[in-house]
């Protein structure tokens, strides 16, 4: 079994603060495009989102928030991920990535095997993407104590682990992420061609 999970709980300052996941992009909401991306890969589908939480719950998905007091940044949300999955697997992607890979899941699940990794972490080639990983749930006491310890990075974290890189080298577009309205009006234009 594998879970699915797409962030979506970040505060957005870039866009203005509207709520990243659920501006439209090309005809529908940005996490659609998630959606439509992982949801053939994953046994079930997980948003974690902070606010908008009934917008959220529409795309017919469960939601969950943080579980802690304010926005951490993206590694809460992977651990209120990882303490309640009853999956063998978490797949973690952001919600602001939409032109994901179709292969991701069985490539990460690849290269952990292949390289008796702990997780993956997916690569354009170039860099790292430290918000696209594949995660088993024996990892959360490691990630939790990083946590409460106040640390943020997650490549910091997953830096002390056995972890396998995925390289998507072969699909540059693959991790174009949108930030700002701006990103958001070129990737509308090149998806429209
Ligand atoms: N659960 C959760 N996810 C977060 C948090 N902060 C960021 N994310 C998610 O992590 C991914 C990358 O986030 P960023 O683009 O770095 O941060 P952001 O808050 O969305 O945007 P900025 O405020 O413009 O930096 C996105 O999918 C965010 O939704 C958080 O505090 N909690």
């Amino acid at each position: 079994m594998v879970d699915g999970v797409i962030l979506a709980g970040g505060m957005a300052r870039r866009m203005g603060g509207n709520d990243k996941g659920l501006v439209e992009l090309a005809g529908k909401p940005m996490i659609a495009h998630a959606i439509d991306r992982i949801s053939p890969q994953v046994t079930q589908v997980l948003i974690n989102a902070n606010r908008n939480q009934d917008s959220y719950a529409e795309f017919g998905y469960q939601v969950f928030n943080d579980n802690e007091s304010g926005y951490l940044g993206p590694l809460a949300g992977m651990v209120t991920a990882l303490a309640k999955t009853q999956a063998d697997y978490v797949m973690v992607v952001p919600c602001d990535c939409p032109l994901l890979p179709t292969d991701l899941f069985i490539r990460l699940h690849a290269a952990l095997v292949a390289q008796q990794a702990e997780l993956a972490v997916a690569s354009d080639g170039e860099r790292e993407q430290p918000v696209v990983l594949l995660l088993t749930p024996k990892l959360l006491t490691s990630m939790q104590a990083f946590l409460d310890a106040g640390n943020r990075k997650i490549d910091d974290w997953y830096a002390a682990h056995r972890y396998a890189v995925a390289e998507f080298s072969d699909q540059p577009d693959a991790f174009v992420n949108v930030n700002t309205p701006e990103q958001k009006q070129r990737l509308a234009q090149a998806i429209a061609r």
